[in-house]
């Protein structure tokens, strides 16, 4: 198959990263296969003719890759309409429950998945930093901590990045989150925990996504900062995914895959 051949649908695509999508789809020489949307009344501006459905299997069926931003909700039912239909799967929606990112695993024994928090070369890279860094900093001595802040739409918190940071931070120091998390700091909430991983989330305005994790022990602090100026750097990633997986059997990858980083 060639590039020009392959065929990309796009869930959510009268969302803010959606739109961006149909510009990048077009610009690395797919085929923009069409998109779904909720409500056709909020399609105004998207490419006259672009095909529109309601339905994700509709979209599912004259497309090889789905590129899907859109809500936490939507996930098992798009999971099982890809799944069915043999389409590839590149996701980006945050805030999953437990039931939500099993149904992606059972997706993903079926069809090739890319699913990350975060699409930027910049923040796959900070999450490899920051599991090395947690690694390298012992935990009684280096407090961890993650803030993030985003635009004032954002419904989900801590956003999937500073979760998938976390993780990174977690895994360099052999331990689950769910054990060490710390979220959400409000009253008398007592001291920080022995080996806590800490989260806050700052919501203002139109910021498109910042984070930093800090280590910082008695002696000195070590800071790692991304910020993306523009969601254009979501969708860009989103669709080198797009074109990286349609080449790979079924099953569950991530962006370091996509970017050729070695594995750890
Ligand atoms: N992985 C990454 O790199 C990034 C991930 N994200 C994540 O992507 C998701 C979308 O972000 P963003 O584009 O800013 O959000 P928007 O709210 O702008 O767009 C969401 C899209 O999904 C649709 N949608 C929302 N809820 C449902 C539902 N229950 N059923 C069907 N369709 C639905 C919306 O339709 P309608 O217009 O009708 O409401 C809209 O088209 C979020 O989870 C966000 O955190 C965002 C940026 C980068
Ligand atoms: O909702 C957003 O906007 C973003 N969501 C992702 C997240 O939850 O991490 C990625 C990015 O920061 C923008």
């Amino acid at each position: 198959m060639t590039d020009q051949m392959l065929r990309i649908g796009i869930a959510g695509v009268s969302g803010r990263v959606g739109r961006l999508l149909v510009d990048e789809v077009q610009a690395a020489g797919a085929v923009l296969a069409g998109g779904t949307v909720r409500d056709p009344a909020k399609a105004a501006g998207l490419p006259e003719g672009l095909a529109l459905f309601t339905d994700m299997a509709d979209l599912a069926a004259v497309s090889d890759v789905v590129i899907d931003f859109t809500h936490a909700d939507t996930v098992i039912a798009h999971a099982q309409a890809l799944a069915e239909q043999g389409t590839a799967w590149v996701l980006g929606t945050t805030g999953l429950s437990t039931e939500q990112q099993v149904a992606v695993l059972k997706a993903a024994k079926k069809i090739g998945v890319v699913h990350a928090a975060n699409f930027s070369a910049g923040v796959t890279l900070v999450r490899r930093l920051a599991q090395m860094m947690g690694q390298a900093l012992p935990a009684d001595s280096y407090d961890a901590e993650i803030v993030e802040m985003h635009h004032r739409q954002k419904v989900d918190a801590p956003s999937g990045t500073a979760l998938a940071i976390g993780e990174a931070v977690a895994k360099g120091r052999g331990v689950k989150l769910a054990d060490v998390k710390e979220s959400g700091r409000d009253g008398h909430t007592g001291p920080r925990g022995p080996g806590a991983i800490g989260f806050a989330a700052l919501r203002g305005g139109q910021i498109v996504g910042e984070h930093e994790v800090l280590f910082t022990s008695a002696d000195e602090q070590i800071t790692l900062t991304h910020r993306a100026f523009d969601r254009r750097v979501f969708a860009a990633g989103a669709v080198r995914a797009a074109h990286w997986v349609r080449e790979c059997p079924a099953g569950y990858y991530g962006m370091e895959e996509v970017l050729g980083l070695p594995p750890c």
